[in-house]
């Protein structure tokens, strides 16, 4: 991993400053295309490229198992973890809607599902089957983290060898709400309550019984809040580490990522503390409903794209957002000059 993060160069802020130029020249008033202008600077910031080709975008989606589900932490049973994987790769999920309606590469890893997913197509790289009960016991061992987050590098890694522009991470795991907020928590010292939500969907008295398990495991966890390792070990999951090595390896190959909801973005904040530079390479797909998710937003000092009352998970409100990433670097290629138009400029 330390040669990993020794990859990723700060984004290119010369390159935002020429695209922040060229905006200016394009037949419009200044500013007035708002936030997808910002978003062609941060584009171009990470590719260097005024217009650069985003097409075809990479889905990976990483699958894990917690422990913790023993707990009663979720409104679902563990079983579905690997349901879901199976839907996946039959096609029938979100994901695999909003996928195709973005001629997306979709890939499924199962980084740590409990039993056998017998489905096609599925990248079986587990490095363990589930993560140990963090009420009771850290979630992995360090070289289990690290394992986790090499199979996110290499998933990266076979998006760009297929040709893949940009990359958006999703996940599904059964429970791995409660092992963000306990994460988020340690990250940011947030009191528990403030970090934790329904996830799949409890009640009020079920979000209180959640938060009563999160805060016995942060008492009970040995970790280093300065060490994102250390966190992910104690606390976290195979697919938030696997998350976490992606949107590394995606800095490192210059790629835009889009975070999705509250699990990806506490994985997002584990890629930023272990190497700051990764943040200029995230652009945020979506809010979440997921109460965490805001304070894990506020942690990274990032506005995402939509808001659309989602909490689904799987890099669906990620998928969504892609489409304005393409509208942005098409608006930069596309769009005549006052000049080229023959347009009178402000006059000054
Ligand atoms: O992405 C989100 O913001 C989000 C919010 C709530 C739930 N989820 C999904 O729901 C699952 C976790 O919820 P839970 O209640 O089992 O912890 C997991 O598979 C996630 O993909 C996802
Ligand atoms: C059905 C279902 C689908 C999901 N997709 C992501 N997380 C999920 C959780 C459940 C329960």
């Amino acid at each position: 991993m330390p040669s990993l993060i020794a990859r990723i160069d700060p984004v290119d802020k010369t390159a935002g400053d020429r695209a922040r130029a060229y905006l200016d020249t394009l037949t419009k008033p200044p500013g007035s295309l708002g936030t997808l202008e910002a978003l062609a600077v941060q584009l171009s910031e990470i590719s260097g490229e005024l217009a650069p080709i985003l097409t075809p975008p990479a889905v990976i989606v990483f699958a894990a198992d917690h422990g913790v589900a023993a707990e009663g932490v979720s409104a679902f049973p563990q079983a579905v973890t690997a349901q879901m994987v199976a839907n996946f790769a039959h096609g029938g999920a979100a994901i695999n809607v909003f996928a195709r309606q973005i001629n997306a590469r979709l890939e499924v890893v199962d980084v740590g599902v409990l039993g056998d997913v017998e489905a096609p197509g599925v990248v079986v790289d587990k490095v363990r089957r589930a993560t140990g009960n963090i009420a009771l016991e850290d979630a992995m061992q360090l070289d289990e983290v690290e394992a986790a987050v090499q199979v996110g590098v290499n998933a990266v890694a076979r998006a760009r060898d297929a040709g893949c522009r940009s990359v958006i991470v999703g996940e599904m795991g059964i429970a791995n709400t409660t092992a963000s907020s306990a994460m988020l928590a340690a990250f940011t010292g947030t009191p528990v309550e403030q970090v934790v939500g329904a996830g799949t969907g409890l009640d009020s008295r079920q979000q209180v019984h959640k938060a009563g398990v999160i805060t016995r495991a942060l008492a009970a966890r040995a970790f280093d809040a300065e060490k994102p390792l250390s966190v992910l070990a104690a606390l976290g999951g195979l697919e938030i580490a696997a998350m976490t090595g992606a949107y590394l390896a995606a800095a490192a190959c210059r790629l835009p990522a889009i975070v999705d909801g509250f699990i990806a973005t506490v994985a997002a904040l584990t890629a930023c503390r272990l190497c700051p530079a990764v943040r200029g390479y995230l652009v945020f797909g979506h809010r979440s409903q997921e109460p965490g998710h805001g304070v894990a937003l506020e942690a990274l000092d990032a506005t995402p794209l939509l808001t659309l009352g989602m909490r689904l998970g799987e890099g669906s409100g990620a998928a969504l957002a892609f489409p304005l990433l393409q509208a942005a670097s098409a608006m930069m290629a596309e769009m005549a000059t006052f000049t080229s138009a023959g347009i009178a400029d402000k006059s000054s």
